[in-house]
């Protein structure tokens, strides 16, 4: 089914102001969510949606909490998310890391407490629409197996890099090959994975998504590359924020909550002039694009560059939502 921007927006907020969350931050926590779906990250967007909730009703996100400045270090600040609304609160701290850039060329937010940020790119996309460099990634519960392991003790951990191209290129991506909404939505869609996902319980590559869902024994990207990236990611969110690591998260906390995040904003006005900057990145973009393809029918495209059009298509006909979703939504 496909239902509008502002149908989606009006149940979020239905189910958030029923459960005590103040009208302000209802609206605007809604509109992050209906922003994410419309904009077709749709297992971070509505489909995160009940498990928000679930961690809401637990306590483990608590509403009202608002985030405080614990340090500053001229382009580098700490600041404690005191385990508020995972997606306001990073807007609002790439917000300050592009404070900082204006002043001193970088900004770095550096965050502890926060809760899960849903769609990583929406901080990434909001830097590079107002032109600098967006950089950010969270650490995680451990849901993942180090290379070479059965038990996960590391986190999906994902990586964002945004750069303000035209249109904007920007990489998103969990460090492992599939994340779990990625999973969930290729179940719901009653797919296989396009590539081999994780183990089968009896140790052989698989492409059935409800089975990596199941024994979480999913596959880092690019095999032990994303398995020692998510390491070091956890690492510098660790020390950076003076928060948790993802094994602290998962031994000591009952579920993914208190996680750390690092945002960096980089101002590139003052290191290249608009119009060198735009042909360097239109040639890179070019070349990328034009090379020849393997499938004479599947275009080379840059990361980023389908969600403009995607948002698109959406305004026009309504935002697709899985009808069995949507039913968990208007029960909730
Ligand atoms: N704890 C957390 O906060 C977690 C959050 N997430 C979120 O889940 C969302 C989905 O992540 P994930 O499933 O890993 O993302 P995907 O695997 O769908 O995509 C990863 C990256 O690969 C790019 N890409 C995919 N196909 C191509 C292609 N053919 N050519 C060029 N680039 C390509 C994507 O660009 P494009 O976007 O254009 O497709 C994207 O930048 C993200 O928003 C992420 O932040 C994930 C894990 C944990
Ligand atoms: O992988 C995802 O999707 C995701 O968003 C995550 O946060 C973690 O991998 C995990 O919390 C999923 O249970």
């Amino acid at each position: 089914m496909r239902v509008s921007y502002t149908e989606l927006k009006q149940q979020f907020k239905r189910v958030l102001l029923a459960r005590g969350v103040v009208e302000a931050t209802a609206d605007a926590c809604a509109e992050m969510f209906a922003e994410t779906t419309e904009s077709g990250v749709y297992s971070h967007g509505v489909n995160r949606f009940p498990r928000f909730i679930q961690q809401l009703e637990a306590g483990d996100i608590i509403p009202d909490a608002k985030p405080s400045k614990l340090l500053a270090l001229g382009a580098i600040e700490q600041w404690d998310a005191q385990q508020g609304i995972g997606n306001l609160i990073a807007r609002q701290m790439m917000d300050r890391a592009m404070q900082l850039a204006d002043r001193h060329g970088i900004g770095l937010v550096a965050l502890r407490n926060a809760n899960h940020w849903m769609r990583g790119g929406s901080y990434g996309w909001q830097a590079a629409e107002k032109g600098y460099i967006g950089i950010c990634w969270t650490n995680s519960i451990a849901v993942m197996p180090p290379w070479g392991a059965k038990e996960c003790r590391i986190g999906t951990n994902p990586l964002i890099v945004a750069v303000p191209s035209n249109p904007i290129t920007m990489v998103d991506m969990s460090m492992s090959m599939f994340s779990y909404g990625a999973l969930e939505t290729h179940r719901l869609a009653g797919n296989t994975l396009p590539v081999e996902g994780g183990f089968d319980n009896d140790g052989n590559l698989t492409r059935d998504p409800a089975t990596i869902e199941q024994n979480r024994r999913i596959l880092p990207m690019g095999y032990w590359k994303g398995s020692a990236l998510s390491v070091v990611l956890d690492m510098v969110a660790t020390l950076l924020s003076g928060g948790h690591s993802v094994a602290e998260i998962t031994e000591d906390n009952r579920d993914e909550y208190a996680v750390s995040q690092v945002f960096i904003a980089i101002e590139i006005e003052r290191l290249i002039d608009g119009k060198t900057r735009d042909e360097k990145l239109q040639r890179i973009m070019d070349y990328i694009t034009s090379a020849e393809r393997d499938n004479p029918e599947a275009a080379i495209r840059l990361p980023g560059h389908k969600f403009p059009p995607i948002r698109a298509e959406n305004q026009r006909n309504g935002i697709p939502v899985d009808d069995r979703i949507w039913a968990r939504i208007q029960a909730l």
